[in-house]
């Protein structure tokens, strides 16, 4: 197979060329050989894909072509271009078949999978939940489970299992908000069959098609896959046996009342795979986002300390309430840098046009893909100087203004994180109730946690911090 991407654009459009208004039709962008097929330039992908992606744009610009056989592949990384593909050209894209399909064996057919007219009706009926005004009437919730998990982390110094104590915080938040309810055993299992899961779900991204879950080696996958729907299920046939005047005010609740009012447009099933979608990226992304700012802090030990003494300022000793919020702006940018740094999804789910569309003068016809890689976008030397720093300053109100697009860790367009406000609500109590508890350092000898892609960004090996209770005036 020939690839049809010349190394040099015979157009100029190369990385310090300024862009011809058109490019012709059938010409496609700069982009690396492909051999035969390209499939070695996916076995890459499949080794590391953030740094086979960071080598093609450093050789060829922000917009890239990979010719993998049977795809034409475009990586977008030029900030207004993603935004026109994302905003201005989102009713022509479909999310990439192949993921979906993965994710579809643990989500269903919810809000996160579906398309087109499905895909709206659920996002609408599932926006109020998630809207300022009911996360903020959450705040106090977020803020009693921190404090009880708190109450439980040790008093003197020690090394402490910091991601894992954190991911147990964010699901015992975010099972309060879907089901009442707080975390137990059966949860706290869930941790390691979503690791199995996501592990297995990552590797299947790279093949045309699944084996079947029965085979011996998927042993993990399917015995995580069952106790996370045992999970769901459980909670769902609780609710039911109640009275529904007896149901509480939650997710669940608000669900099976639409199953109730049109059980065709939301079967049990519709129910149980919105909860999953819920549960799923409602903790796994905040857990993964408050460890590495936890390893953020404890590795820029001045930031802490500003940080603390906001949070001191503001809170004096008190749990923190949604009006506190907003007056904890550098603790917010403590947040903002480290998801510029490790932004949970580093790669959004490919997207697929079907239609011909033009895209920063390339021409592109129906069926050609997208991929969006944010972290490197967000890593981008142009608009962020010195871009591995932890430099907090860079999103204060007097800082240079951003190009639009280039932080975009929720996303953007009508797809864009439907929990964004939840997570930075949460992520901001939790942040706060932290500080005026601990300080977090490194431990003597550690090496900085490498990141490792597994559907989100998480350190390699699970991270542990040097922990030593705070007491303030102490
Ligand atoms: C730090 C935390 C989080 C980050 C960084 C994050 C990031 C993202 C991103 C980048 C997308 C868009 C994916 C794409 O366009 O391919 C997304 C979608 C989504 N997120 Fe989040 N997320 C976070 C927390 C949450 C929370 C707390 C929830 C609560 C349930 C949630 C639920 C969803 C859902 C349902 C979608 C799909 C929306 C749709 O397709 O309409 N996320 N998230």
């Amino acid at each position: 197979m020939n690839t049809t991407s010349p190394p040099q654009c015979p157009y100029g459009h190369g990385k310090n060329a300024a862009a011809p208004s058109l490019h012709p039709p059938g010409v496609w962008p700069p982009g690396p050989p492909s051999g035969l097929t390209g499939w070695t330039l996916l076995r890459r992908m499949s080794r590391d894909l953030l740094g086979s992606v960071a080598e093609w744009r450093q050789a060829y610009g922000d917009v890239v072509h990979l010719r993998i056989w049977p795809e034409h592949q475009i990586v977008v990384t030029d900030p207004q271009l993603v935004r026109d593909l994302l905003v201005g050209h989102h009713l022509e894209l479909r999310r990439w078949e192949r993921g979906i399909s993965v994710f579809s064996q643990l989500h269903g057919h919810s809000v996160l999978t579906a398309e087109g007219e499905a895909w709206r009706a659920k996002r609408s009926a599932l926006q109020p939940s998630f809207s300022p005004k009911a996360v903020q009437a959450f705040v106090p919730a977020i803020a009693g489970a921190a404090a009880k998990t708190f109450a439980l982390w040790p008093r003197g110094e020690a090394d402490w299992h910091i991601e894992s104590a954190l991911t147990s915080l964010t699901m015992d938040v975010i099972l309060r908000m879907m089901f009442s309810s707080e975390i137990d055993e059966d949860a706290r299992a869930a941790e390691g069959a979503l690791n199995d899961t996501a592990k297995a779900a990552n590797a299947e991204m790279y093949w045309p098609a699944s084996l079947p879950d029965w085979m011996p080696w998927k042993r993990a996958k399917r015995r995580g896959i069952a106790l996370l729907k045992r999970l769901i299920s459980g909670h769902v046939e609780k609710r039911l046996a109640l009275a529904p005047d007896a149901w509480p005010e939650d997710l669940l609740s608000r669900l099976l009342v639409l199953h109730r009012d049109d059980p065709a447009a939301w079967p049990l099933k519709a129910v149980h795979d919105e909860c999953m979608t819920a549960f799923l990226a409602g903790h796994e992304t905040t857990a993964a986002t408050l460890t590495w700012w936890a390893w953020c802090m404890a590795a820029n030990p001045q930031a802490q300390e500003l940080a603390r003494r906001e949070v001191e300022t503001v809170l004096q000793g008190r749990l923190p309430s949604a009006q506190d919020l907003p007056s904890l702006a550098y603790l917010a940018t403590t947040l903002q840098e480290t998801l510029r740094l490790y932004p949970a999804a580093p790669v959004l789910l490919s997207r697929r046009s079907t239609l011909a569309m033009t895209l920063g003068g390339w021409q592109l016809p129906a069926g050609t893909m997208f991929m969006v890689p944010l972290q490197l976008m967000q890593h981008d030397a142009r608009w962020y100087p010195d871009p591995s720093a932890f430099r907090p300053e860079r999103f204060d109100c007097g800082a240079p203004d951003l190009p639009r697009g280039s932080f975009m860790p929720f996303g953007t367009g009508p797809r864009v994180c439907l929990g964004q406000h939840l997570a930075t609500t949460e992520m901001t109590v939790i942040a706060a109730m932290l500080l005026q508890r601990f300080t977090v350092s490194v431990p003597e000898g550690m090496a900085p946690p490498r990141p490792a892609f597994n559907i989100t960004l998480r350190p390699e090996c699970p991270l542990r911090l040097r922990l030593k209770e705070y007491i303030q005036g102490g």
